[in-house]
């Protein structure tokens, strides 16, 4: 067993230092596409100037027989595309796969300096992230990487939502989490047979108001996902990793998507997965903080001076707690905006409006 003191030494004799702190970068949508599709990777040039994690899928939704060319073609767009600001990640098949040996030793040792970010489908454990820790650290020494690669853990079975607070802090390299609601659901023998979003059926109803139990009884839909998404928000922030929502599989229903998108983003989630060029402006916009709530933000955080104390605005009072709240929001408006000169105009417009 290794000492606490040396969790962040490297692995492997020659692999590079892992990080103490996740980077802060853009990631309000990790969009999927099939590399082996060549209908797709011709997309993938003018999709990554729209998005902000790139991911080359390997996993489920690629066939069984189109595995080891969804891996051949993400080594050629790796080498042949240039992403810009654009991350690129990867999904490799889960651990108890006959491909994902394979995934890892070829995308480390051909694309290691191109990817930032793999993710681990079907975590149940730390287990499962100290196997892959070890085995980075190697083939990152092996192929003379400078820069480790991070790792992101998708929550899709029983026991990895069990052990989430583990998983969260299992090494280094987390750099976040993703609800699988779609896996989950078949884990936890969920009866729903959906990718993500709501359901119909999982409600709570008024009492009745008189003898007819049928009569004048408001149903509201609940979120299948609260406790799910709650949960992974508090071992991400506890362990200084980032939170995401999955997919959203009703490609179709982009209000559905959004309200799924803005409940996650409201609970502290950082971004989604986009599976359908259709959904990357909708998390864009989701996990955008809004210009009005920013411009609130920031005259919040001016009013409360040294950021102690309480004063009332336009009828509400803010104190020590709330203004926190604003910073929050007002850093990743600032992160965003760094990036993204239409998103900077718009927060400074609706500033400045506040302020006239
Ligand atoms: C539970 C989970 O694990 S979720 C994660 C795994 N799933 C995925 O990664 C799914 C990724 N997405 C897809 O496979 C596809 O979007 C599908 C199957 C859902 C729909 O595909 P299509 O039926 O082709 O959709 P549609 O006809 O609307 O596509 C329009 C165009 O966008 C392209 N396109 C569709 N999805 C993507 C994508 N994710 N990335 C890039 N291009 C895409 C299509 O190739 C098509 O191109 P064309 O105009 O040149 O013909
Ligand atoms: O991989 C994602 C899921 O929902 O399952
Ligand atoms: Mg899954």
């Amino acid at each position: 067993m290794r000492s606490p003191k040396d969790f962040f030494a490297p692995l492997a004799v020659g692999a590079p230092q892992p990080p103490r702190q996740i980077p802060v970068r853009p990631s309000r949508m990790i969009h999927f596409f099939d590399p082996g599709n060549e209908k797709m990777a011709a997309k993938v040039p003018d999709i990554a100037k729209k998005t902000d994690v790139l991911l080359g899928n390997l996993e489920d939704a690629v066939r069984a027989d189109r595995k080891e060319a969804a891996r051949a073609g993400l080594v050629s767009i790796a080498k042949a595309t240039d992403f810009g600001r654009t991350q690129l990640w990867t999904r490799v098949n889960s651990l108890d796969s006959p491909w994902v040996l394979d995934d890892l030793i070829t995308l480390v040792t051909e694309i290691g300096d191109k990817l930032d970010v793999i993710m681990v489908p079907k975590v149940e454990g730390a287990q499962d992230i100290h196997y892959v820790d070890r085995l980075l650290a190697q083939l990152e020494a092996r192929a003379g990487l400078t820069k480790p690669l991070l790792v992101h853990a998708i929550l899709e079975t029983a026991s990895g939502v069990a052990n989430v607070e583990e998983i969260a802090g299992a090494s280094p390299r987390m750099q976040g989490i993703s609800l699988g609601p779609a896996d989950l659901a078949a884990s936890r023998r969920m009866k729903t047979t959906r990718v993500g979003g709501g359901h119909p059926g999982y409600l709570v109803r008024t009492d009745p108001v008189g003898d007819d139990l049928n009569e004048g009884r408001t149903t509201y839909q609940q979120d299948l996902w609260h406790y799910t998404v709650a949960r992974m928000v508090d071992a991400c922030a506890m362990n200084g990793i980032l939170p995401y929502y999955g997919p959203f599989g009703d490609i179709r229903d982009v209000v559905a998507c959004e309200d799924q998108f803005r409940n996650a983003f409201l609970l502290g989630c950082v971004g989604a997965w986009s599976l359908h060029p259709v959904q990357i402006d909708i998390a864009k916009k989701v996990f955008s903080p809004s210009p009005a709530d920013v411009a609130w933000a920031r005259r919040v955080i001016a009013e409360m001076g040294d950021g102690t104390g309480a004063v009332m605005i336009d009828g509400k009072m803010q104190d020590d707690a709330s203004v926190k709240q604003c910073r929050v929001v007002v850093e990743l408006a600032d992160e965003l905006a760094a990036t993204d000169p239409e998103l900077a105009a718009a927060y400074d417009a609706a500033t400045k409006e506040t302020q006239s």
